[in-house]
């Protein structure tokens, strides 16, 4: 695939709620390179999971979207309902946060991954074989048994790893990830993580990895994307995540994880609560919580401008890039 593997630009989307229609992405644009692993992290509510859904037109009922979004320079605004399909069941994969809620609870693990496989055109024997094969890869014991087995006789940790398979199965060119072990035991999380990274190395897969955690995304992700209330506020190259992070926000998720302080200090967590969207200022959003805000962040909408090895939309860093 030549070209950028996923271009979103300027997407926003509007949400039906009670009174009304209310806005959950405000303008959000990225670009990932096939093959580049891309951390999108921020608080809850800030949009997330609405931007990786969008990628798949998967939004609730009554969405309200303009902007563009680009697979592999195919516009999936634009696709027919076959087109949609084949965008879901082979160029795209979804890995969910729970994954008790992606398998169908009364079929077995054989069922579920050989559907997935003759969705692909294999036959009975060859989606079986292939199956067994992609459990045996990311580290499945016992698969002739796991195949015949039902999804609550397995723990969390290896249905998520079952719903990897799944995703990996189709050769996708992109993995969205949305919180993959959230829902996980800590030492589980550990190893779906290390499953992921993996494999999408070894295929060179495409990953857009979800968290609220940036410094679990920053240790799989090639670069990371923070977002807040609808918005991207900074894009960064992960291994430059805690010398390079100029955006206030950014650099307040940094000081708010544990490890950041010497044992026994207090942790410092982000100020205020989360906003999404609709409830954060028209201007620059972080401008509520911001511990430097200024005059200008409550009247202009800060522009997302290259700053040293990123990007960030902050009006006080531009101003210090300008000023010197
Ligand atoms: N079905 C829905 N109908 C209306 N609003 C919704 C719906 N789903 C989510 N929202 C709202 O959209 C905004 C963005 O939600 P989203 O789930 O994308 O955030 P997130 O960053 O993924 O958060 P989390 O980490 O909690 O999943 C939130 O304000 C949320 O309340």
């Amino acid at each position: 695939m030549s070209g950028d593997l996923l271009r979103i630009e300027d997407l926003r989307v509007d949400l039906p709620g009670p009174s009304g229609h209310r806005s959950v992405l405000r303008g959000v644009s990225l670009r990932m390179a096939p093959g580049e692993a891309l951390g999108l992290v921020g608080e809850s509510g800030s949009g997330k999971s609405m931007t990786a859904r969008s990628v798949l037109r998967l939004l609730p009922r009554g969405a309200r979207t303009t902007g563009a979004i680009h697979v592999g320079g195919v516009e999936v605004g634009g696709l027919d309902s076959g087109g949609l399909r084949r965008l879901r069941s082979r160029d795209v994969a979804m890995v969910f946060q729970d994954p008790r809620a992606t398998v169908n609870p009364v079929r077995t693990v054989g069922d579920f991954l050989g559907e997935v496989l003759r969705e692909q055109g294999l036959s009975r024997a060859a989606a079986d074989a292939k199956a067994g094969r992609i459990l045996a890869e990311i580290g499945v014991d016992r698969v002739e048994r796991r195949l015949r087995q039902h999804p609550y006789e397995l723990s969390g940790g290896l249905l998520q790893r079952v719903v990897i398979a799944a995703a990996l199965a189709t050769e996708p060119a992109l993995i969205l990830a949305d919180e993959p072990t959230t829902a996980l035991d800590v030492t589980t999380q550990e190893e779906v993580v290390a499953i992921l990274d993996e494999q999408r190395r070894l295929r060179s897969v495409g990953l857009l990895f979800i968290s609220h955690d940036l410094e679990l995304a920053a240790a799989v992700c090639d670069r990371i994307a923070v977002m807040y209330a609808g918005t991207i506020v900074e894009v960064l190259p992960a291994d430059r995540l805690h010398e390079d992070a100029r955006h206030p926000y950014t650099q307040a998720l940094l000081r708010a994880r544990p490890g950041s302080v010497p044992p026994g200090a207090r942790l410092e967590t982000v100020p205020g609560r989360p906003q999404s969207a609709f409830d954060a200022p028209p201007t620059c959003v972080f401008a509520d919580r911001c511990p430097a805000v200024a005059d200008v962040c409550r009247v202009a909408v800060p522009e997302f401008r290259a700053v040293g090895t990123g990007e960030v939309a902050c009006h006080l860093v531009s101003a210090e890039v300008v000023h010197g």
